[in-house]
């Protein structure tokens, strides 16, 4: 299959060396550079036992930045962060078949008509992935944890791209294809929704959320993402949702999570496509969600003083 993947951060970087083990791989980054190569480095991640030789680094190269490949491409998968899809989406546009099937890969949700409105006739897909991948410089990618990737069709037309669950899981299991991808993503905004920002907030690692001083906040922040979830259709009890966000605080211990390590750099966050989604979709519901409004207006207060300092 020809592959493009918009965005070589960590996660373009990972399923890039990944796929490229069975399929043409070409990136479209910023900075208009023709190739690329990454050295991709396996930490923690329990591949080494069956591929002992994939604990060492290895360098993958690719071609980058070429129309003529873009336009060629049957699948292009974009891997920027949320804020960045319309940006990424409008560059490309000018090369991008219709035909062409889109996979958007990104935390948060909020992009999803956007996408639809930029490429009304491309089939649309949406994917959530639980792999941890981080970018130590230019040259490499670390891939730190190993966790589901889910796929689903937004639009009826990329219902025969099923075949993506398998092409996917070939190179990075466990992959799998979603019926309805809305019910991962909802999932995963709540993870999102609850370790995120406070994460961030308290700058620490996300099994710290673990200790008793955080226990009523989670409780309310799962007790209002619940309302909404149930409100779209997603019904959930507030109490699965914060055992799911134990598993996650507790599997992902030692982690920062990407929203801590955004403001540690003073970088923009997902913010907006996290809390900021919920509310959005809440007040679509009339439900109130004030834990969730103060963490989204804390972020953003953080957000505002980068410059100041
Ligand atoms: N890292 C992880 O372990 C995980 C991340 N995620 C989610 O995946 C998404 C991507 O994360 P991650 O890879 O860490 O983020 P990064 O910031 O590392 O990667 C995003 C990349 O997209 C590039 N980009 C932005 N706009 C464009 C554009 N218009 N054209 C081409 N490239 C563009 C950026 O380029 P530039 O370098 O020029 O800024 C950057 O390299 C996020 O939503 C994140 O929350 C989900 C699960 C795990
Ligand atoms: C699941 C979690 C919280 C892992 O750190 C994550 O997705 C993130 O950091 O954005």
């Amino acid at each position: 299959m020809n592959i493009t993947i918009i965005g070589a951060g960590a996660v373009g970087r990972l399923w890039g060396c990944k796929l490229v083990n069975k399929h043409q791989v070409h990136f479209w980054t910023r900075d208009n550079s023709q190739r690329l190569a990454i050295q991709l480095s396996e930490m923690n991640t329990t591949q080494s036992p069956i591929h002992p030789e994939s604990q060492q680094a290895r360098t993958f190269h690719f071609e980058a930045n070429q129309p003529a490949l873009l336009t060629h491409s049957q699948l292009v998968l974009i891997t920027v962060k949320a804020f960045q899809v319309e940006g990424a989406i409008e560059a490309i546009r000018p090369y991008l078949s219709p035909e062409t099937a889109v996979v958007v890969m990104h935390n948060g949700m909020g992009s999803q008509q956007t996408v639809l409105n930029l490429l009304p006739d491309n089939p649309i897909i949406y994917a959530t992935t639980a792999q941890a991948a981080f970018r130590p410089n230019e040259k490499e990618v670390c891939h730190t944890g190993i966790g589901p990737t889910l796929l689903g069709s937004l639009t009826p037309h990329a219902n025969p791209y099923q075949q993506l669950g398998q092409i996917f899981n070939d190179v990075l299991p466990p992959c799998q294809w979603q019926e309805d991808i809305n019910q991962p993503l909802w999932r995963k905004l709540a993870i999102n929704c609850a370790i995120n920002p406070l994460t961030a907030l308290h700058n620490c690692k996300n099994g710290d959320l673990a200790r008793a001083e955080f226990d009523t906040e989670l409780t309310a922040i799962c007790q209002e993402v619940a309302e909404v979830m149930s409100a779209e259709g997603y019904p959930v009890t507030a109490s699965a949702l914060r055992q799911l966000v134990d598993t996650v605080i507790n599997a992902t211990a030692s982690n920062y999570s990407s929203m801590n390590q955004d403001v540690c750099h003073q970088r923009q966050t997902e913010i907006d496509y996290i809390s900021g989604y919920l509310i959005a979709r809440a007040a679509a519901h009339n439900i109130d969600v004030p834990h969730n409004h103060r963490l989204w207006q804390a972020i953003k207060e953080l957000e505002g003083k980068y410059h100041d300092q």
